[in-house]
């Protein structure tokens, strides 16, 4: 009879390394006394002292948002290559390492979100909560119809420096969170109304309909983007702030930083 070995040996045969995700100090070191084995972790944070790290900003309760964001992640750091086979370790059902996925690593599908992430301001649980309302908001549309909008996150006091109302704010002294369950309802409603929505470091909205007006000089977004896309980038350059912008003509959602396009995702994908 076959052993296990000869029916799942193919998931470990020729792998260049093995991503192991949040592992125990003995799932660590049981690996690093395997013969030549490159072995890299990944985790929100290196428990294990381990001399190759690939930073996750937050715990993905997906396994298959959490293996290709931390293999985004070590793309970016250049501790694996594109084409790379990698047997990736992880938990799926308990809070110790019991599930073995191989996947190739490929620059190709590199989305731009573990820079979004990784080297933003504010806190990642907010930036994760408005890309995906985005997202959502990019899925569903308004009641049938497509709808656009703009997200300012993080910087929030110079974002508002640079910025005027459009209107009353409904977020004045209010102490909504993006986290919340409401919020979601509220800001979808807005949504349809013209302007950006600026929102703190820690999550606050701190406003609607704000009409950015950042100086654009010197940024380059790829020309085909209008007024709502350059302001959205401009803004990124003048601040600290990341955006995210969901687009009413051509229903993609994008994100900015340092005055640069990062990242571009199709909500339908989602
Ligand atoms: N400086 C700005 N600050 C905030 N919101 C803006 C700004 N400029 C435009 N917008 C918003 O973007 C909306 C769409 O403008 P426009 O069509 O020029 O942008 P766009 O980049 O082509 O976006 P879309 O792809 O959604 O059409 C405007 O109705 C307005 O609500
Ligand atoms: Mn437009």
């Amino acid at each position: 009879m076959a052993g296990l070995d000869d029916v799942f040996g193919q998931l470990f045969s020729n792998a260049d390394a093995v991503a192991l995700f949040s592992p125990s100090s003995s799932d660590y070191e049981r690996c690093q006394t395997a013969d030549d084995l490159d072995v890299l972790v990944v985790a929100t944070t290196n428990d294990v002292g381990a001399e190759t790290f690939v930073e996750l900003p937050l715990e993905f309760e997906d396994v298959a948002e959490r293996i290709s964001f931390g293999l985004e992640g070590a793309l970016e750091q250049d501790v694996i290559e594109d084409g790379d086979e990698l047997v990736c370790a992880t938990r799926v059902f308990g809070d110790e390492i019991d599930t073995i996925s191989r996947v190739r690593a490929n620059a190709d599908d590199r989305t731009g979100i573990y820079d979004l992430f990784a080297k933003s301001r504010a806190e990642p649980t907010v930036i994760k909560a408005v890309l995906e309302l985005a997202i959502e908001l990019g899925k569903k549309g308004q009641k049938g119809k497509p709808v656009g909008a703009l997200f300012v996150v993080g910087d929030a006091g110079k974002v508002m420096n640079k910025s005027r109302p459009l209107s009353y704010n409904p977020f004045e002294k209010s102490h909504v969170h993006v986290g919340d369950p409401i919020v979601n309802v509220m800001l979808k409603e807005f949504s349809r109304l013209d302007g950006a929505f600026v929102i703190s470091d820690a999550g606050k909205i701190v406003s609607a309909y704000r009409y950015l007006e950042p100086s654009a000089e010197g940024v380059d977004i790829p020309k085909g983007l209008g007024a709502r896309h350059m302001a959205g980038g401009a803004i990124t350059r003048d601040t600290n702030a990341i955006t995210i912008v969901l687009s009413e003509s051509d229903g993609l959602v994008r994100a900015f930083k340092a005055g640069e396009l990062i990242m571009e995702v199709d909500p339908e994908a989602y």
